[in-house]
Formats: C-alpha cells, sequence, structure tokens
C-alpha cells in the first residue's frame, strides 16, 4: 500500500515542456488509469514515478517521503513491450527479480531461500496462466504470453506501486479480457496502489478506479513546445469503487 503525492510537478526539456504544474493526492490501493493524446506525457509521468527521471521542478512523495531518484522494489513496470530475457526460461526469468532482491550482491539464491523463492515464483506463474510452460524460453511463447511473464517478472516484487505502461495493447481481446481479470484480482489481493496509461477510454473505464486525463490547456501555435499538458479531467469512479469488495470477472 502506498500513497502518491504529486507537487506542482514539471517536467522541461530544453526545447519542450512536457509536464507543467500537476498536482495529485492517490491514496493506497487506487487504480489510476492515464490518458491523453499521444505525447502528452503519460510514459513521461510514469517514468518519473518509477524514479527513472527527476522532475525539474516540483515533488514526489510516496507515503510523505520524497520519491527515491532510481528505481526501487516498491516500484514494478510493465512496458508494452515485452522486457523478459530471451536467454532465460519462463521460471528463471520470474525468479531471478526475486535473486536480485534478496541478494543484491550475488544475485542469487541458495539452499531454503531458493526452495522459497522458486514455489513463490512458481505461484505467480500459476497466477497468470504459465503454470505449464515453466521450462519454456520466450522465443518459444506468444506475445500474450510473453506479456503474461512481463507482469508475473513485476508481480514477484510485490510491488506496493505497479505501473503498467499500455500493457494490454498487443494483445488480441480474449487474452486481453483474461489479463484483465488477472490484474483486479492481484490488485485488490495485494492492495497497490496502480497507475496504467492507455490508449483506450474503454479499458481505463473497465479497470480503474480513478481516470486522469492528460492534456495541454494552453497553446502556442508558433511554438508547439511553450506549454506542458496538465491533468485536465480526474475522474473518480466511485461506484466501481463501492463495488470492489465484489469484483465479478470483466468479460
Ligand atoms: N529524453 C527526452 N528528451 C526530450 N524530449 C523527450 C524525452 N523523452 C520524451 N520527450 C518528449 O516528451 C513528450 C512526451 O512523451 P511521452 O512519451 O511521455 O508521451 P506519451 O503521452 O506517453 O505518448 P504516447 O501516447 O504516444 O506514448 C514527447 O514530445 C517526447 O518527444
Amino acid at each position: 500500500m502506498s500513497n502518491v503525492t504529486v507537487r506542482d510537478l514539471w517536467m522541461e526539456y530544453p526545447n519542450q515542456v512536457v509536464l507543467e504544474r500537476v498536482n495529485l493526492e492517490i491514496p493506497s490501493g487506487e487504480f489510476c488509469a492515464l490518458v491523453g493524446p499521444s505525447g502528452c506525457g503519460k510514459t513521461t509521468f510514469l517514468r518519473l514515478l518509477l524514479g527513472e527521471e527527476r522532475p525539474t521542478r516540483g515533488r514526489i512523495l510516496l507515503d510523505g517521503e520524497p520519491l527515491v531518484a532510481e528505481p526501487g522494489p516498491d516500484r514494478g513496470v510493465v512496458f508494452q513491450r515485452y522486457s523478459v530475457f530471451p536467454h532465460l526460461t519462463v521460471l528463471e526469468n520470474v525468479i531471478l527479480g526475486r535473486e536480485f532482491q534478496q541478494s543484491r550482491f550475488l544475485g542469487r539464491l541458495f539452499g531454503a531461500r531458493r526452495r522459497a523463492a522458486l514455489e513463490e515464483a512458481r505461484g505467480v506463474l500459476e497466477a497468470v496462466g504459465l503454470g505449464n510452460h515453466l521450462g519454456k524460453y520466450p522465443a518459444e511463447l506468444s506475445g500474450g504470453m510473453q506479456q503474461r511473464l512481463a507482469i508475473a517478472q513485476a508481480l514477484i516484487l510485490k510491488p506496493k506501486i505497479l505501473l503498467l505502461d499500455e500493457p494490454f495493447g498487443a494483445l488480441d481481446p480474449g487474452t486481453k479480457a483474461q489479463m484483465y481479470e488477472l490484474l483486479l484480482r492481484l490488485w485488490s489481493e495485494e492492495k497497490m496502489t496502480v497507475f496504467m496509461v492507455t490508449h483506450d477510454l474503454k479499458e481505463g473505464f473497465t479497470l480503474a478506479t480513478r481516470v486522469l486525463a492528460f492534456d495541454k490547456v494552453r497553446v502556442d501555435p508558433t511554438d508547439p513546445g511553450a506549454y506542458g499538458a496538465r491533468i485536465t479531467y480526474d475522474l473518480p469512479l466511485t461506484l466501481k469503487k463501492a463495488a470492489m469488495g465484489a469484483l465479478a470477472p470483466v468479460g
């Protein structure tokens, strides 16, 4: 669980303001969908939350503390492009994150700790529907299966904040529906705070408890980079939240 506070955040590159004056208060356990036109700064905002980028002005607080300026185990990320290691099996891909988390120096676990990590990795892979493919290599998996593997890699770290950048963009409708169900289940079980960038408004409204729309409110036609995007709509989906206790599968 994690509260995220964003205070007067700006992200400026030398020739372009990407984000300006972004303010947000996100309580623990919220599921936020980030929507907006292409190039308006949604991925940039995720990278700021991940700690990969630093804001040029303003602050991000995690549970009231300044965000550590590098990716940490409290934040898991899944990008649209699969981020799995091609030379490792499905099981090895998932256990690797655990090994680095628990054994930073060697990057390997031994004995009882390795057995426990293996058990946990098998459980997560079972949950994403890859329980029968543990020994396969990514090249032997379909696109949807590779994406599920990437999600399992993030989930085994039990992140407090899960950052998803169009994680389902490349999936067929059937696999998407399965992934929605899985994500909603894991989100409610693990009580994660989720930020998901999506171009699919229906997807955003189906999954999220809050939809944040990014867009520019000021435009200078002679200088397209002069102004950045802000949060123009912040829509709480309160009815959905109230129904969270009785999550039904999403078709
Ligand atoms: N390292 C960088 N240096 C300069 N400009 C950058 C850098 N990274 C991103 N930008 C610019 O920031 C703007 C926002 O990019 P970003 O990828 O965050 O948008 P987005 O809303 O996620 O777009 P899309 O929906 O198309 O993925 C773009 O104009 C991009 O060119």
